[in-house]
């Protein structure tokens, strides 16, 4: 990474089946050689984008790297899922040019614009722009996703999200935060239609934003990309209604009904993460024990990463949360040899790194 330059990234948000899926796969296969990054935040076992995440063997897709989240609310998981994630791509040798994040068909963008503020992450990522998928088809039949009890089903699936919000806020959340209004499946509807959807949409939005109309998903990369949106900067504009209530943080903002206060909603500066360069592990066997000692250290609340086994070519991936260490080997994973601890502001940094570093001396 160029120093003073920030990495962007675009989010693509958006309900249930409005074409995110298809328009990434669009955008990425027409990336022109521009090494990007796509971060998947899905709902674990619905996997709705898995052909999309392992389907990226096409010659023509230039995801560089693509990363599943593996919980469905950004909000309540950002200090262990998503920015050990950034941390880990920003850490790479070749960091990549645009990181491109897809979030699953409920999850709002506000709370993952406000991620980007974050200390590790503000200085090196800025958001780039929120590109909101809207399906003109169903926006024309007065529905804000063509299978409304799909969207339904999706929501009740999640115990992370607030199920008393109508999901007209929801939408009206995503429209308030967009830098760029797609609406999709444009040959769905007659051209009457789209321009009667369009006009109801404009005024949700906020100045200066526009709307593109699009048959899947396909849109130049120059009008996704490059808008410079710098959103994380901007969120009192980006209003939202609905609202996440976090048990552990929410004390003093319970009955705060003003939007524009959420902003301060989350104590940043109650995690950290760290990257560490670990030596070879003997066994996997032995990777997991140590890791799940490292775990057991007070404040570690996860340790993520690819490690090397001696005697093996293939880097093994590490996952760990809570008491659960999981590893595998992963044929083709670049850069064995470093993990992301994160864990409570405070942890014991030595203990952790002696623990994992203990492992494998004699396999150097
Ligand atoms: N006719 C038509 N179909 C489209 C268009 N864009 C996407 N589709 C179809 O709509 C369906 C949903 O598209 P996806 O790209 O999977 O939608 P998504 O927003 O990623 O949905 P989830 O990942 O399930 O949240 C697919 O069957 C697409 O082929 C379009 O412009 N026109």
């Amino acid at each position: 990474m160029k120093t003073g330059q920030k990495i962007p990234a675009t989010i693509i948000t958006g309900f249930l089946g409005a074409g995110k899926t298809t328009l990434i796969r669009n955008l990425l296969q027409n990336a022109d050689g521009k090494r990007i990054a796509l971060i998947v935040n899905e709902f674990g076992d619905m996997g709705f984008d898995g052909s999309l995440v392992n389907g990226c063997v096409d010659p023509g897709c230039a995801a560089e790297e693509v990363v599943e989240l593996t919980n469905g609310c950004i909000c309540c998981t950002v200090a262990d899922d998503f920015l050990p994630t950034m941390e880990m791509l920003l850490a790479r040798e070749a960091p990549p040019e645009h990181i491109v994040i897809e979030t699953s068909g409920l999850a709002l963008p506000q709370p993952l614009v406000r991620a980007f503020s974050w200390p590790s992450v503000k200085p090196k990522v800025t958001v780039d722009g929120v590109v909101t998928v809207l399906d003109a088809a169903a926006l024309a039949e007065g529905r804000v996703a063509l299978d409304e009890a799909a969207l339904e089903a999706q929501r009740a699936a999640d115990e992370a999200l607030d199920h008393e919000s109508p999901v007209e806020e929801l939408f009206h959340d995503q429209l308030k935060c967009a830098d760029l209004v797609v609406l999709n499946k444009a040959d769905l509807v007659s051209a009457d239609a789209l321009a009667e959807v369009q006009a109801r949409i404009a005024k949700d939005l906020r100045a200066n934003v526009h709307i593109v109309s699009s048959e899947k998903g396909s849109l130049p990369i120059a009008v996704l990309l490059g808008r410079g949106a710098a959103a994380e900067d901007d969120m009192a504009a980006r209003h939202e209604h609905h609202h996440h209530h976090h048990d552990e943080h929410d004390d003093h903002h319970e009955e705060d009904d003003d939007e524009h206060h959420h902003h301060d909603h989350h104590h940043h500066d109650d995690f950290e993460s760290h990257v560490m360069t670990v030596p070879a592990f003997s066994s996997l066997k032995d990777a997991e024990a140590r890791v799940l000692e490292a775990m057991g250290q007070k404040g570690v609340l996860r340790i993520k990463g690819a490690v090397a086994i001696s005697g093996k070519a293939a880097p093994a991936m590490v996952q760990a949360v809570g008491p659960r260490v999981e590893t595998w080997f992963a044929a083709g994973a670049e850069r064995a040899g470093r993990l992301v601890v994160i864990g409570l502001k405070g942890l014991d940094l030595d203990a952790v790194s002696s623990q994992l570093g203990l492992i494998g001396e004699a396999a150097e």
